[in-house]
């Protein structure tokens, strides 16, 4: 027995998947799936053969003759789920589990119509990062083994599925529909993706269209106008876009993420809808992860930050291509705050600050944070630093190519650096960002002539001549540098000048909210109670019940909000909120 993931039950001395067939009819009545997986193994085997569930309830297992296997489904461990361990006659190859999830399954969130832009029909969507598949589907979940598969939809008629693979067709049968799928490159379970809705789409480019709720497509595909000028940059810089359509699929409100790169078909929050284009960049990050992540990927959550850190830096690539050093610096200096934040608050969790993490016991879901995304960033950067620009590029290239559709370990990452740069870990010093608390003090600082402009106006009240070129990234980042013990005073004549609490971009009214709140100036409470009825986003509701909870005076309204938007956040939202109520 050998267990390389400590978040699967996956035994690597047994056979892997190599396609599965998934079948599934969504029930909005009961908020169910009710689904059949046939897994196709590598090579035929007999013995047990061990797979990840969670809240499955298992039907029945049987061969490609429809004979029934032997089964013992285990009692659930909270964070692993329960083993489903299959005993295979000898010659088996393929299995077939069928069964039914549960309401709570951990990827899913259904919602009902009211929490929809249309507000007339129901929406269901997954996110099944880092180890979530396996509440939707009984399989490996672990990005050690990748699949292909093919997956048949059934929906009510009048909704329409997108899933993160190809669409093969679509048939009516009386008041459902049956819509097929199919997925021809190999990806790890956790980029198993799709949702359900009224949803419609809108081309953008040769290789990309936009779906959407009807009420929010045109605003979405104008934001997003420029994706193919992304795509075209991206591949300039990383190689051919393998994975033949980037689709983007707005998101309703209580999707708990910005961004998640599911291949084909990106799904994105609308808090990214700011009128402007000014937060595209959360558009270039699932793009880079399209080679930094889905394409080459991390062995397990212990390297996470093989897939964040090296997509942040590709991102950070896109932007300084197509917008100008001066954009990319002012993204890694907000970048630089928010790596901070996370270390401070993971002070009493050190071990959790390294790159190369240990998460025997830990759930992934509360060891997230952007320290791999940020001190990932700062590692790749210090050696791009060190050893050229041209000199990293082919690094890069040959990394992308030599681990193309595979895992890798921070270990094999380090193996392979050695050998293509020699020394250049040492000169770094990449132990200490790889395996040691904390950022090194030698880790590469972002600078320019902007990010110098903004330093000198720091807890002042810029004029109107300071501001007139400012791009929402600098008020953000003017906005989240404000120190702790600036007066109310400062913050009421900032918003009667630049009506920040009016603001559209998320980032900035955030930005805006909490610094503002924090320094006891209340005049925008309103809107921030208003904004946590509007939004799921983790990024931005934690901050904000957090700033609230910590006086005395806001803290019942953080619970009353709580109280009234809870219900909506999506399970690991609301996971989140609570427990910063709970400690307040
Ligand atoms: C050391 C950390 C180990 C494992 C964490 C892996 C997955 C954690 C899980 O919570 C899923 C994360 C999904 C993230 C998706 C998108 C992010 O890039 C969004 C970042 C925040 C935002 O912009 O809203
Ligand atoms: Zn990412």
């Amino acid at each position: 027995m050998a267990r390389l993931d400590p978040h699967s039950y996956n035994d690597s001395t047994q056979p892997e998947t190599e396609t599965l067939d998934w079948k599934a009819r969504v029930d909005f009545r009961t908020r169910r799936l009710h689904a059949e997986a046939t897994l196709t193994l590598k090579e035929a085997s007999a013995g047990p053969l061990d797979l990840d569930t969670r809240d499955l309830d298992i039907r029945g297992v049987v061969d490609a003759q429809g004979r029934p296997l032997p089964y013992i489904l285990s009692p659930p461990e909270p964070i692993l789920g329960s083993r489903l361990r299959i005993e295979l006659p000898a010659g088996v190859k393929q299995l077939t589990v069928r069964y039914r999830t549960s309401p709570e399954a951990s990827a899913l969130q259904w919602l009902s119509p009211p929490q929809t832009a249309g507000g007339q029909q129901p929406f269901l969507f997954s996110q099944c990062q880092a180890i979530h598949a396996r509440s939707v589907v009984p399989l490996q979940d672990t990005p050690r083994i990748r699949i292909r598969y093919r997956a048949s939809l059934r929906v009510p008629k009048q909704l329409k599925s997108v899933m993160a693979a190809s669409f093969v067709g679509r048939e009516e049968h009386g008041v459902e529909a049956e819509e097929h799928y199919e997925m021809p490159q190999p990806v790890p379970p956790y980029l198993l993706a799709f949702a359900v809705g009224s949803l419609t789409s809108k081309e953008l480019g040769p290789r990309s269209r936009v779906w959407a709720e009807p009420e929010a497509l045109e605003d979405a595909a104008d934001e997003f106008a420029g994706v193919d000028d992304m795509l075209k940059a991206a591949e300039s810089l990383f190689g051919p876009y393998d994975w033949e359509r980037f689709d983007l699929l707005l998101m309703p409100p209580s999707f708990p993420y910005g961004g998640m790169e599911n291949p084909r078909l990106t799904f994105l929050t609308p808090t990214l809808i700011a009128g402007d284009k000014s937060l595209v960049n959360v558009v270039a990050h699932e793009l880079a992860h399209s080679w930094t992540g889905n394409l080459v990927t991390n062995a397990s959550a212990e390297h996470f930050w093989l897939n964040e850190g090296f997509t942040v830096f590709a991102e950070r690539r896109i932007l300084e291509a197509l917008a100008g050093p001066e954009v990319a610096a002012l993204h890694a200096a907000l970048g630089r705050r928010s790596l901070d934040e996370a270390l401070h608050h993971f002070r009493a969790h050190p071990q959790l600050t390294a790159l190369r993490t240990h998460l025997s016991g830990v759930d992934p879901d509360e060891a997230f944070s952007q320290i791999p995304y940020e001190k990932g960033y700062l590692l790749l950067r210090a050696l791009e630093d060190a050893v050229g620009r041209p000199t990293f590029d082919g690094f890069l290239r040959r990394y992308l190519a030599k681990y193309r559709f595979q895992a890798l370990t921070t270990e094999e990452f380090v193996r392979f650096t050695e050998a293509e740069l020699p020394g250049a870990l040492a000169k770094v010093d990449a132990d200490a960002y790889l395996n040691r608390p904390g950022v090194p003090e030698s880790a590469p600082r972002p600078a320019s002539a902007r990010l110098e402009a903004l330093e000198k106006l720091r807890g002042k009240v810029p004029s109107q001549q300071d501001t007139k070129d400012w791009t929402p990234t600098e008020w953000q980042l003017f906005l989240e540098s404000m120190p702790a013990d600036t007066a109310p005073g400062v913050f009421r004549e900032l918003d009667a000048k630049y009506a920040l609490t009016d603001s559209r971009n998320s980032e900035v009214l955030v930005a805006w909210l909490v610094a503002a709140l924090r320094a006891g100036f209340d005049a925008p409470l309103g809107r921030a109670e208003a904004f946590l009825g509007e939004v799921g986003r983790m990024k931005y509701l934690k901050p904000l019940y957090s700033v609230l909870a910590s006086s005395r005076d806001h803290r019942k309204v953080a619970r009353a909000a709580f109280e009234k938007h809870g219900a909506r956040y999506h399970p690991i939202a609301r996971q989140g909120v609570e427990l910063i109520l709970a400690r307040a």
